[in-house]
């Protein structure tokens, strides 16, 4: 079998998106005097689409959703004339190929996230070529089915944060994942505003409930450690993203610091930077998603070191990409799940542009052992939303 054609397109979407909402969750725009609009630099309303096909027909999916122009460049100019002609199936091959080609300015961020895509679609191929799903690939199915956390509860008033708790609760989710508001910048006040929606949820929840706690790269080492002795009362299960990617020895202070695990891993790239990591015990909590961190080959080999540390796998946003990663491992006990909705940061996209992802049901997620391949068909209910750039 060889790879016969490359096909990388932008789905911009065009339709409704929920307007940006003031102080909707910390980020590393935050600290800087000049930023008005928060969140603004972090919503990804487009996602490129790469559909591979092979000399017999079959037809492959991968995705990504960080900078999607540029990785669409990147997957036109230098990673398709890579892999054009080859055998899929010498996909770590084809992965040193790609990384390597690229390695003088790329290794992290958007080239990682593009090779992750060629990777997926690749992987795709592979599972429907011998009519099996990815995750019986990689070590076959691991958990009868898949526990999920809810993850949504951006900061908004208290009162409707609460009902949004109750209502997934209502729908028998045990596991909710939340966002801070505010940071260094915004003082004493902040730091209460905080505290305060911790515990109107804890108090929609209850303790018997996992609460997890997102500072998406917002804070610094400094108010982390004011808020984290704060926090502890609240019992969550861990702090994600206290401080931005970069600060490693930040990670691994805040990791020590108290009782509260300190995940991370969303912004970091290839087997050598979770090697790091893991290394500096900076996180408690691997949060890799699979289409930037390299995709299925990378992500695959991060399982086995996360094993080998036990330090738990938990990728980032849910998506069918990270839910076969999920299976196939024990070192991964559960999904994130964003439940479809508004178009808002956009990590809901991926409902808009795909098909067959799982709806979670009781707060536990199913993987289908007869669908072949990623489990992904292109939707077109929502085609004339978006302009696709070819
Ligand atoms: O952990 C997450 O889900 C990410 O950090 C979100 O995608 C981001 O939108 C901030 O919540
Ligand atoms: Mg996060």
């Amino acid at each position: 079998m060889k790879i016969k054609s490359v096909r990388a397109r932008v789905f911009e979407w065009k339709g409704k998106t929920v307007p940006p909402q003031g102080n909707f969750c910390s980020n590393a725009m935050d600290l800087l005097y000049s930023n008005k609009e928060t969140m603004s630099t972090f919503r990804f309303h487009a996602w490129t689409v790469v559909e591979i096909e092979t000399d017999d027909g079959i037809i492959g999916l991968g995705n990504v959703a960080l900078a999607p122009h540029i990785a669409k460049a990147i997957i036109d100019q230098y990673l398709t004339p890579l892999v054009l002609g080859q055998d899929p199936w010498d996909y770590e091959y084809l992965w040193q190929r790609m990384y390597r080609a690229t390695h003088a300015w790329g290794r992290k961020g958007v080239t990682m996230a593009a090779i992750s895509a060629v990777d997926l679609a690749i992987w795709d191929i592979l599972g429907k070529s011998v009519n099996k799903p990815v995750f019986k690939l990689l070590g076959g199915r691991t958990k009868e089915k898949i526990p999920c956390y809810y993850s949504k509860l951006y900061r908004t008033d208290i009162k409707a944060m609460q009902d949004e708790a109750q209502k997934y609760l209502d729908q028998g989710f045990t596991m909710f994942k939340s966002r801070f508001g505010y940071g260094p910048a915004h003082g004493t006040k902040g730091v209460a505003e905080n505290l305060k929606a911790v515990e109107a949820i804890r108090e929609v929840i209850g303790y018997d409930n996992d609460l997890m706690l997102e500072c998406y790269m917002g804070w610094n080492l400094e108010y982390a450690k004011r808020m984290l002795p704060k926090l502890e009362k609240f019992q969550p299960r861990w702090l994600e993203e206290p401080v931005i990617a970069d600060d490693i020895d930040g990670y691994a202070e805040l990791n020590q610091l108290t009782s509260i695990p300190i995940s991370g891993g969303e912004h970091e790239f290839s087997l050598y930077g979770f090697k790091q990591l893991l290394d500096k015990k900076a996180v408690s909590v691997v949060q890799y998603d699979t289409n930037r961190v390299g995709g299925i080959t990378a992500a695959h080999k991060i399982n086995a070191l996360c094993e080998a540390y036990s330090v738990p796998v938990i990728p980032h946003a849910g998506q069918m990409h990270n839910y076969h990663l999920t299976m196939s491992t024990l070192a991964s006990p559960m999904s994130e799940y964003f439940p479809m909705f508004d178009v808002e940061v956009g990590n809901e996209l991926f409902y808009y542009i795909f098909d067959g992802e799982p709806v979670a049901e009781n707060g536990f997620l199913q993987l289908d052992d007869n669908k072949p391949g990623l489990g992904l068909t292109m939707k077109t209910e929502y085609l004339d939303q978006f302009q696709i750039i070819e």
